[in-house]
C-alpha cells in the first residue's frame, strides 16, 4: 500500500496515515502523491474520524519530499509544455482542511516533506529528525506552501536562511524555535502523537473545528475582523447541544458525552 491507513487501536476516532515508501525515503512519486491525497480526503469525509496522525515508514525519514526522479520531472515537463497541472502536493497542502492533522516526524522532513509537516496543525518529532526546505539545491522553490507557512512557524530570519540556503536544522533547534512542540525518543513518537490526538478527539468536536478555523483565518486578518469572526464562532458553538452537555458534565462531575451537534 502506498499509504497505510490504520485506526488507533485505543481510539477509533483517530487515524494514522503512513507514507510507505521507505526505499525512496518516503518521497512522493505520482502514485504516492495520489494515494496520500485520497487517504486525507477519505479521513476528512468520514464523520467517525476526528483527528489523524501523519508519519513516515521506517526510522530515518518522514518524507524526502517530491520524487526528484519522477514527480518533479513529470510536473516540470507539463509546465514547460504550457500546462498548469493540478497542484496539491500530498493532496492537502494547498487546500483548507476541516480536521486536525498531527505530523509525527520520524526523521528527515525535507522540501515537500517539511511542507507537508507545515501543513499539519501540530508537529512532534523524534530526536533524529531534521527539517529543511531543500528545493533551491535543485533550482526550484518550495511549491507546497513552504514560503507561506515557514515564516509563521519560525522566526523570519531563520525561515529566510532555511529557504535560501536549503540547509536543514536538527530536532533540538526545531524545538527551540517552536517548529515542533515535542522531541521524544523514536519509540515514543507515535504514542506521543496518539496521546495528543486522543485528547483532541475527547473535546467538543464542533468547538475544535471552529477554534481551528479561527486560528487559521486569524493569521491573515486585521485584528478587528479576526475578533469579530471569533465572536461569531463563539455564538455558533454556544447554540450547539454540545454546549449544553459540556457545563452539565462539569457540574455533575462526569466525563462529557459529545455528539457533534
Ligand atoms: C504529476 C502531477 C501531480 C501533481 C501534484 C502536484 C505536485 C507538484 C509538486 C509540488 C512540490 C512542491 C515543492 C517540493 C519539491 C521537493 O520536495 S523536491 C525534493 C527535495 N528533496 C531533497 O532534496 C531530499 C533528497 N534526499 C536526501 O537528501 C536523502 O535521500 C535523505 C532524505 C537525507 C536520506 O539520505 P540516505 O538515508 O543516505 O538515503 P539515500 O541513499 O540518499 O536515498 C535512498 C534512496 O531514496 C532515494 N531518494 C531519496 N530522496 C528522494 C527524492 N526526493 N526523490 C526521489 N528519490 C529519492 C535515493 O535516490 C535513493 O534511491 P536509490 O539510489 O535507488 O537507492
Amino acid at each position: 500500500m502506498p499509504i497505510r491507513v490504520d485506526d488507533d487501536a485505543e481510539d477509533p476516532r483517530v487515524s494514522v496515515l503512513t507514507i510507505d515508501r521507505p526505499d525512496a525515503r518516503n518521497a512522493l512519486d505520482p502514485e504516492h502523491q495520489q494515494a496520500l491525497g485520497d487517504a486525507v480526503a477519505a479521513f476528512e469525509a468520514d464523520d467517525e474520524k476526528l483527528v489523524a496522525v501523519l508519519t513516515g515508514a521506517g526510522d530515518t525519514t518522514f518524507s524526502a519530499g517530491a520524487d526528484l526522479k519522477r514527480l518533479i520531472p513529470t510536473y516540470r515537463d507539463r509546465v514547460r509544455a504550457g500546462e498548469d497541472p493540478p497542484w496539491n502536493f500530498g493532496g492537502f497542502t494547498a487546500t483548507r482542511r476541516a480536521k486536525p492533522l498531527i505530523a509525527a516526524v520520524n526523521g528527515h522532513a525535507l522540501a515537500g516533506g517539511l511542507e507537508m509537516a507545515l501543513a499539519c496543525d501540530i508537529r512532534v518529532c523524534s530526536h533524529n529528525a531534521t527539517f529543511g526546505l531543500a528545493e533551491t539545491k535543485w533550482a526550484i522553490i518550495p511549491g507546497a506552501g513552504g514560503t507561506v507557512r515557514l515564516p509563521h512557524a519560525v522566526p523570519l530570519g531563520l525561515a529566510m536562511e532555511m529557504i535560501l540556503s536549503g540547509e536543514p536544522i536538527d530536532a533540538a533547534e526545531a524545538h527551540r524555535v517552536g517548529l515542533v512542540n515535542r522531541v521524544v525518543p523514536l519509540p515514543d513518537l507515535l504514542p506521543t502523537a496518539l496521546g495528543l490526538a486522543r485528547s483532541i478527539a475527547d473535546r467538543g468536536p464542533l468547538a475544535v473545528r471552529e477554534a481551528r478555523e479561527r486560528v487559521l483565518d486569524g493569521l491573515g486578518l486585521e485584528h478587528e475582523e479576526a475578533m469579530a469572526r471569533e465572536h461569531e464562532a463563539f455564538l455558533r458553538v454556544m447554540r450547539t447541544d454540545d454546549a449544553l452537555e459540556g457545563p452539565a458534565a462539569f457540574a455533575e462531575k462526569r466525563p462529557p458525552r459529545y455528539r457533534g451537534r
